[in-house]
């Protein structure tokens, strides 16, 4: 059972161009990896999957599952770029709430908050204060929140924007792990830092996808004499050129 657009038209005015036209895909199972320069759709593709937004035309589904409805919020999960503390609570009392609003009961939302917790190495945090946590803790309580229900689906919005370089290795970590059971969709521009973890890259520009496929045929468009360590972007950046974008 996996999420998937179909056809569909999204913008955010109606008079304007749409960002997304006419859109289909279908997220693998694994990790996806989603890049695109600024502007490029990859958050409105987050946040139509997410049904936070609603396409003007087409549908999006998780199997049988339609958009829109509570048990498609109850199975696929969003994590927003601007993910904010609240302040009066702790970790756990945060991962907690999200569940409790996701339909859980207060017992077990309490109970599956600190499973969640133990999945993205937060534990030993738990009774901190979110308001106390650092960018990258944040926004692994937020993933713990994310999980909290059990969804199938995880949409993840430049997680790591702002995280330093060991915040950023603890966090793939966590992903490589989760997404043996849920599949991730995660939007970056940490290009080299996250595509050799993907099973999958899918490249968006201007609403459309310019590449969509096992991570292996995406370093297949790195040019030869890129510097060992620049693969990723080396590919990133034939790409785009091959469509006159970069
Ligand atoms: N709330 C909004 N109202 C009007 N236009 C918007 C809104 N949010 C995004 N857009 C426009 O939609 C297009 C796609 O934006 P989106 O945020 O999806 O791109 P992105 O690939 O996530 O970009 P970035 O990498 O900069 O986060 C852009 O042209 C943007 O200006």
């Amino acid at each position: 059972m996996t999420l998937e657009f179909a056809s569909c038209t999204f913008g955010y005015r109606r008079r304007r161009e749409p960002v997304l036209k006419d859109f289909s895909y279908r997220l693998p199972p694994g990790l996806t990896v989603l890049l695109g320069p600024n502007g490029a759709g990859k958050s409105t593709l987050l946040r139509l999957g997410a049904s936070v937004a609603r396409p003007r035309s087409g549908t999006v589904r998780l199997g049988d599952i339609r958009g829109g409805t509570a048990d498609f919020r109850r199975h696929v999960a969003w994590m927003p770029q601007d993910i904010a503390p609240m302040p009066t609570l702790t970790a756990r009392e945060y991962v907690a709430y999200v569940g409790w609003l996701k339909g859980m009961s207060r017992a077990d939302a309490w109970h599956h908050a600190r499973r969640a917790l133990a999945r993205v190495d937060m534990v030993k945090k738990a009774s901190a204060k979110s308001s106390e946590l650092s960018g990258g803790q944040l926004r692994r309580v937020g993933v713990a929140a994310a999980l909290v229900h059990e969804a199938r689906v995880l949409l993840l919005d430049e997680p790591t924007a702002g995280m330093d370089p060991h915040q950023r290795r603890v966090f793939r970590d966590v992903l490589t792990g989760l997404s043996d059971e849920v599949r991730v969709l995660l939007s970056t521009h940490d290009v080299q830092d996250l595509a050799e973890e993907a099973d999958h890259v899918t490249v968006l520009h201007g609403g459309r996808i310019l590449h969509d496929g096992r991570t292996e045929t995406f370093f297949a468009h790195t040019p030869a004499g890129t510097l060992q360590g620049r693969a990723a972007e080396g590919a990133y950046t034939a790409l785009l050129q091959r469509h006159d974008v970069a």
